[in-house]
């Protein structure tokens, strides 16, 4: 059956890049060291702005949720907010200042220093997320980077870039999405200690 087969090679790709992952060196420091900047930042009062488009904007929304409310288990919640579900705020800025303004006017707006701005992008190259990462700096906001292939515009305007080593958008997403659950994991036992008896 085709179906099977397709379902079978899906499956096997994405375990030989989560393989490949594994033994990466530089893409396992750098998101420990992402996972460092939003724990400064969440102890020093600050906190955590996510965006991306697409697949990317579900992304920043799952891992906001996951801060927010919890991860793996019951702790008070942790200021992060992702910059893609207020339509209005959306729309507006989108019809007064076109899609490019999107994110970065909301860091503009709501983005303090000692924040940290994860920005979300398979290929390195929106400008609306390129656009908040260069609002970020402005206002002196650690910046991680989410992408992958050769990371587009992205290495240069992140302080830490985490580029998944496909060329693939949904695998390049798939791996975002296994090191994000890695980062509020690790956050969460950082800021909340679970105590053991
Ligand atoms: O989820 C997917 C593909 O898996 C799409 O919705 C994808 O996120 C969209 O095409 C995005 O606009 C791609 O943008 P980016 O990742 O290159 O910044
Ligand atoms: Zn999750």
């Amino acid at each position: 059956m085709a179906g099977v087969t397709f379902v079978r090679a899906a499956i096997t790709e994405t375990a030989e890049l989560l393989a490949a992952m594994a033994g990466d060196d530089a893409l396992c420091a750098a998101t420990a060291r992402a996972v460092d900047a939003c724990i400064a930042a969440l102890r020093t009062g600050g906190k955590i702005m996510l965006c991306g488009n697409g697949g990317s904007a579900a992304d920043a929304q799952h891992w906001a949720g996951e801060l927010v409310s919890r991860f793996c288990y019951d702790r008070p919640g942790l200021p992060a907010i992702a910059l893609t579900t207020d339509s209005s705020i959306l729309t507006a800025i989108g019809n007064d200042y076109g899609n490019d303004r999107l994110f970065a006017r909301q860091v503009e707006a709501l983005g303090t220093r000692g924040d940290v701005l994860i920005a979300i992008s398979t290929s390195g190259n929106s400008p609306n997320v390129l656009a908040a990462l260069e609002a970020a700096r402005a206002k002196d906001i650690a910046t991680v980077g989410f992408t992958g292939r050769d990371g587009g515009r992205m290495p240069a305007l992140s302080d830490i870039c985490i580029q998944i080593p496909s060329g693939s958008t949904p695998r390049i997403q798939e791996g975002h999405e296994v090191l994000g659950h890695a980062l509020c994991a690790m956050i969460e036992a950082a800021i909340f200690p679970r105590q053991t008896v």
